[in-house]
């Protein structure tokens, strides 16, 4: 299904404020809720509706529209997964949220699994992963492995900011996924952080830098 670069004038200037040095915890959360909010719209444009009958506010009996067929879990992959939470639930406020704990070696930059918790007819709902940092992929391969294996087949990915190793390693081991981001960078640094980025996005949201 591949990548789309969400281009959108308010999504591109939230972006930019968030990657001013100094920002405080304070903005840097409300921005990332913000995108997620963006980015979740985009995320769902092709939801299914059907038409059904209301007694309209003259008591007219008019057709209007609501959404039909699966329902949704969002999962967070901790920590910085849960920066956007609110901004996406703003939206699908109805959602039932599962979550995955991964945390990446800052040697061997691999994923390191300490925590999940699915909902129970997750393999029924469309699966809406977030994350702000789509840095090597590697976190977000072995969320998805998580996924598929409980039965996912509808997957959509929403991270702020990706390198295009990341977005490569993803999209080659599922390349069913659709992967909506406010920015594809240039790369990745010796450290593993994106270039030009957000520095660490967890740390930035938790206030633990
Ligand atoms: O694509 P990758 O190379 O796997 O890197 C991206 C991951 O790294 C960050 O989490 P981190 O390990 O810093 O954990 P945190 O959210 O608890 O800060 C980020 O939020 C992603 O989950
Ligand atoms: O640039 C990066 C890479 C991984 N994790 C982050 O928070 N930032
Ligand atoms: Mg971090």
């Amino acid at each position: 299904m591949g990548l789309q670069v969400i281009k959108h004038p308010l999504v591109q200037h939230k972006l930019g404020l968030m990657r001013k040095s100094g920002i405080s915890t304070k903005s840097f959360r409300e921005l990332a809720n913000e995108l997620g909010t963006l980015l979740t719209y985009e995320a769902t444009n092709d939801f299914v509706l059907e038409s059904y009958s209301i007694e309209s506010w003259n008591g007219e009996s008019i057709q209007a529209q609501r959404l039909k067929g699966k329902k949704v879990t969002v999962i967070p992959i901790l920590r910085a997964g849960i920066g956007m939470l609110d901004g996406v639930l703003d939206l699908i406020p109805s959602a039932k949220v599962s979550v995955v704990g991964l945390y990446r070696n800052e040697e061997t930059l691999e994923p390191v699994s300490y925590f999940d918790k699915f909902v129970g007819d997750i393999d029924k709902r469309i699966a809406v992963v977030i994350d702000p940092m789509l840095a090597t992929g590697g976190s977000m391969i072995a969320t998805l492995d998580m996924l598929k294996e409980k039965g996912c087949k509808d997957i959509r990915v929403l991270v702020l900011v990706s390198a295009p190793e990341g977005v490569e390693a993803v999209l080659e081991k599922h390349p069913d996924v659709r992967i909506y981001t406010a920015s594809l960078d240039s790369h990745l640094n010796e450290q593993g952080y994106i270039v030009p980025g957000l520095g660490d996005a967890g740390d930035k949201i938790f206030g633990t830098r």
